[in-house]
C-alpha cells in the first residue's frame, strides 16, 4: 500500500477566485492515490472573525458584520460555481449556525471557548468551498470533519493533542476513504473529550498537516505558500534573502520558534519524529524547487534575522530591597501559565524579572492585576523582537543601527532585542 501524502493550503492561496482555480491546477497535476488535502480560512478571514468577537465583547457588533465575510465568500462562489450549485445553500447554513452561535453571550471568562466556537467557521467555510469546487471541476473527493480526527484538550485556544486517540481516530475515519478518493478537511480546528470545537493556535493549520501526517506515518507534507520556501528571512521585510534548499529539522523548528510566520512553530517536531520530508513551496510557481526540511547530514549555519511584531516588555521589580530569588521567577511564571502566555525572550537582574511576550487579549491587564502586589510592574507596548540565529557581529551591528534597544541578549549563536519600530 503506498504511503499519504499531505499538502496543504494556507489562507493566501486560497484568497480569491482565481487563487482557487490555481489550486486546482497544482492538484490536479499532482494528484494520486491516497492525498490528504489540508485547507485554512479563505485570505483573512480569521482576522475578521476575531473582530467580530472583539465588537461583541465591546458590544458594538451588528449583522453587517458576519454580512461582510458571508459577501466574501459568496463573492468568490458566484465567480467559480454555476448559480444552482449546492454550495450557496451550504454557505447560508453555516452562516445561520455561526448567527445562531453569536446570539449566545460573550465574556471575558467564556472568551476562549467562545472564540474557538466562532473562529473555525473560517476553516469550515472553505473545505467546504474547496471540495465543492474539486468535486464540480471533476475530482471527486471526500469532506472530512476534522473534529472527527483530531482529538485535543479543552485547554481553547491553545490546545494540546491527544496524539494516541488522534491516532485511532484516524486510522478509523481516513484509512479506506484515502484508499478511494482524495480527503479534503481543515486546518486549525480540532475537538474535545466532550466534542467541542478547539483550535490549535493561530496559523495551526501546518500543524494540523504535520499532526495528520505523524498519525497516518505520511510520506510527505506540502505546505503551499506565497514565498518559493524557507529564506533566511522574510523577503517581505528585507531584500536580498537567500532560499534555502534543505533546511534541518533542527534548524526550522528554530527559526519558526523565533517567529519566522512561514511555518508554525509546532509543525516540525511530530514530522522530524518519523523523518517525513516537509516541502515549502510556492503556489505562484508550483514546478520551482522550494526547500525541503529534513534531517541534513551537515547543516549550514547561515546567519537568519526573525522579526515578530506586536510584542510587549514587562518589568517586575522587587519593591522590598530584596533580590530576585527563585521563588519571584516561578510566580511570575504560575500566572504567565496561567493566563496561557508565552515568554518569548527573558531577562533577569538582581532586582527585576524583565519578559517578553506576544500582545494578547486582556493578557496584560490580567498579568499587571495578578502581580501588582508582589512587584512594581511596568511595560512598553507595540514593540518588535529581532532574533539574529546564527549571529555575526556585521549583521547585528547593521540591524542594531537607528534603533534603541530596550532589551538585549546574546548567546554563542543567537542574538536578540526588542524595540520600538
Ligand atoms: N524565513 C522566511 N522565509 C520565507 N518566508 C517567510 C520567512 N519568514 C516569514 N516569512 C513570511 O511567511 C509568509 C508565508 O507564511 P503565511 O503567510 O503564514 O502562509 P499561509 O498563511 O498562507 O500558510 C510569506 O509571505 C513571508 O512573508
Ligand atoms: N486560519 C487560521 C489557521 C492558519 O493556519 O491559517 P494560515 O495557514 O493562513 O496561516 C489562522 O489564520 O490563524
Amino acid at each position: 500500500m503506498s504511503k499519504t501524502i499531505v499538502f496543504k493550503f494556507g489562507g493566501a492561496s486560497v484568497k480569491d477566485a482565481k487563487s482557487i482555480e490555481n489550486l486546482f491546477n497544482i492538484l490536479f497535476n499532482r494528484l494520486r492515490n491516497r492525498t490528504l488535502i489540508v485547507i485554512s480560512a479563505m485570505g483573512k478571514t480569521t482576522n475578521g472573525l476575531e473582530e467580530i468577537l472583539r465588537l461583541k465583547l465591546n458590544g458594538d457588533l451588528t449583522s453587517s458584520n458576519s454580512a461582510k465575510i458571508k459577501d466574501f465568500h459568496l463573492g468568490i462562489c458566484r465567480e467559480i460555481f454555476p448559480p444552482e450549485s449546492m454550495i450557496f445553500s451550504i454557505i447560508e447554513n453555516l452562516f445561520m449556525q455561526m448567527d445562531r452561535d453569536l446570539d449566545k453571550p460573550l465574556t471575558q471568562e467564556n472568551y476562549d471557548a467562545y472564540y474557538d466556537q466562532i473562529v473555525s467557521y473560517g476553516e469550515l467555510l472553505s473545505s467546504r468551498i474547496l471540495q465543492e469546487y474539486l468535486c464540480f471541476k471533476g475530482i471527486f473527493c471526500i469532506w472530512q470533519d476534522a473534529r472527527e480526527i483530531i482529538s485535543t484538550n479543552s485547554n481553547y485556544r491553545f490546545v494540546e493533542v491527544d496524539w494516541d486517540k488522534t491516532k485511532n481516530l484516524c486510522l478509523k475515519h481516513l484509512g479506506s476513504k484515502l484508499e478511494q478518493y482524495p480527503v479534503v478537511t481543515q486546518g486549525f480546528i480540532g475537538a474535545d473529550p466532550k466534542g467541542k470545537t478547539t483550535t490549535l493556535g493561530r496559523e495551526g493549520s501546518d500543524f494540523t498537516a504535520a499532526i495528520l501526517a505523524f498519525c497516518l506515518n505520511a510520506q510527505s507534507v506540502t505546505i503551499w505558500k506565497d514565498v518559493d520556501g524557507v529564506r533566511n528571512a522574510d523577503p517581505k521585510r528585507f531584500p536580498d534573502t537567500v532560499k534555502f534548499e534543505e533546511l534541518d529539522y533542527r534548524e526550522a523548528a528554530e527559526l519558526a520558534f523565533y517567529g519566522a510566520s512561514v511555518i508554525h512553530p509546532k509543525t516540525i517536531k511530530p514530522l522530524a519524529n518519523l523523518s517525513i520530508p516537509l516541502y515549502v513551496k510556492s503556489f505562484l510557481s508550483p514546478e520551482a524547487v522550494g526547500t525541503k526540511i529534513c534531517q541534513v547530514s551537515e547543516p549550514m549555519h547561515i546567519p537568519c534575522t526573525v522579526v515578530k511584531d506586536n510584542q510587549i516588555l514587562v518589568s517586575f521589580r522587587v519593591t522590598d530591597f530584596t533580590f530576585i530569588a527563585e521563588s519571584h521567577i516561578h510566580r511570575v511564571y504560575e500566572v504567565l501559565k496561567k493566563l496561557k502566555l508565552k515568554v518569548n525572550m527573558l531577562q533577569v537582574s538582581a532586582i527585576s524579572i524583565s519578559i517578553v511576550i506576544d500582545m494578547e487579549m486582556f493578557a496584560l491587564d490580567q498579568l499587571i492585576s495578578t502581580l501588582q502586589n508582589d512587584f512594581s510592574v511596568k511595560y512598553n507596548d507595540a514593540l518588535q523582537l529581532i532574533t539574529v540565529k546564527n549571529q555575526n557581529a556585521d549583521l547585528v551591528e547593521a540591524l542594531l543601527k537607528g534603533k534603541e534597544a530596550l532589551l538585549e541578549q546574546v548567546t554563542r549563536s543567537t542574538f536578540q532585542f526588542v524595540h520600538k519600530p
